[in-house]
């Protein structure tokens, strides 16, 4: 059976407030799906109902065939949907490739053998400098993850994403506060990790030129619903995102469809 990812009448509710509101959406490897929407629809929340920082109120998350609507965030990690980890899971006085090892480490741990410790742990290491090559950060691996740069704070987490090894690939606005030249790295990547068919990547992005260029299909949330879902061409042209999305927000929109 393929690997997905689906959502069925999700819905959650801030007092009266229904921040996503019955959503219902399946999601397949080898696809990179953009959520997108004006500012307060429901992205993100839908984005941490999906990992787990936020409990539904109603409706279901089904993993691999598997109801985990009612599963803690990190009995999620574990079985596969990976979020990029805030600074605040990092270990911020540890370096950066300390932090990676580590992850790796975790990632392997039920691997480890005590009969081969030395070889293990060689190929841990080659798997970790492996990882930070892909996200550049090869010349930074010395320096305490608190200590560096927004931008490279951001590769560091999309590191340790890549070093647990999930099925499901979560990024939220990952260039956001980027400087300029730092943003074509993080989009690479995500390019790459494209590559692998048999992920699921989501990506929560404002900025319409990144979603142009890596997305395979659009959802666009509106008031906590679902209000379109297909190719990007088409989603982009459809009258309900002219104007629920760019309509909404012409400003940004014009700014980054430029
Ligand atoms: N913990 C919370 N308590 C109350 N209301 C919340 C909470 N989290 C989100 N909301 C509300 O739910 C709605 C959706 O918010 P959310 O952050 O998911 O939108 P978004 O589409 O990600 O917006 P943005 O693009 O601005 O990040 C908003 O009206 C927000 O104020």
């Amino acid at each position: 059976m393929t690997l997905t990812l689906e959502t069925r009448d999700l819905t959650i509710r801030f007092g009266g407030h229904v921040a996503v509101n019955s959503v219902t959406c399946t999601f397949r490897p080898g696809e990179l799906t953009a959520i997108v929407g004006p500012n307060g629809a429901g992205k993100t929340t839908y984005f941490n109902l999906i990992s787990g920082q936020l409990r539904a109120s109603s409706g279901n998350i089904l993993f691999d065939g598997t109801d985990i609507t009612q599963q803690s965030a990190p009995m999620r990690t574990r079985a596969g949907l990976g979020r990029a980890f805030q600074l605040t899971n990092l270990f911020p006085n540890l370096t950066v490739e300390e932090n990676v090892r580590l992850a790796v480490q975790a990632a392997n741990g039920t691997h480890y053998d005590m009969l081969r410790p030395w070889m293990v742990r060689r190929d841990l290491i080659a798997r970790a400098d492996a990882i930070l090559d892909q996200v550049a950060l090869g010349s930074r691996r010395g320096v305490a993850a608190t200590a560096l740069s927004h931008g490279d704070q951001r590769k560091l987490e999309v590191a340790l994403m890549i070093a647990l090894e999930p099925d499901v690939f979560m990024f939220d606005e990952p260039t956001a506060g980027m400087s300029i030249d730092e943003v074509p790295v993080v989009l690479n990547l995500i390019a790459q990790l494209k590559q692998d068919k048999s992920k699921i990547i989501l990506l929560v992005e404002h900025k319409m030129d990144v979603v142009r260029s890596l997305a395979d299909r659009i959802i666009v949330l509106h008031n906590g619903q679902l209000v379109a879902d297909g190719p990007p061409a088409e989603v982009i042209a459809s009258p309900i995102v002219q104007e629920a999305y760019l309509g909404v927000a012409p400003k940004n929109t014009a700014e980054s469809a430029a």
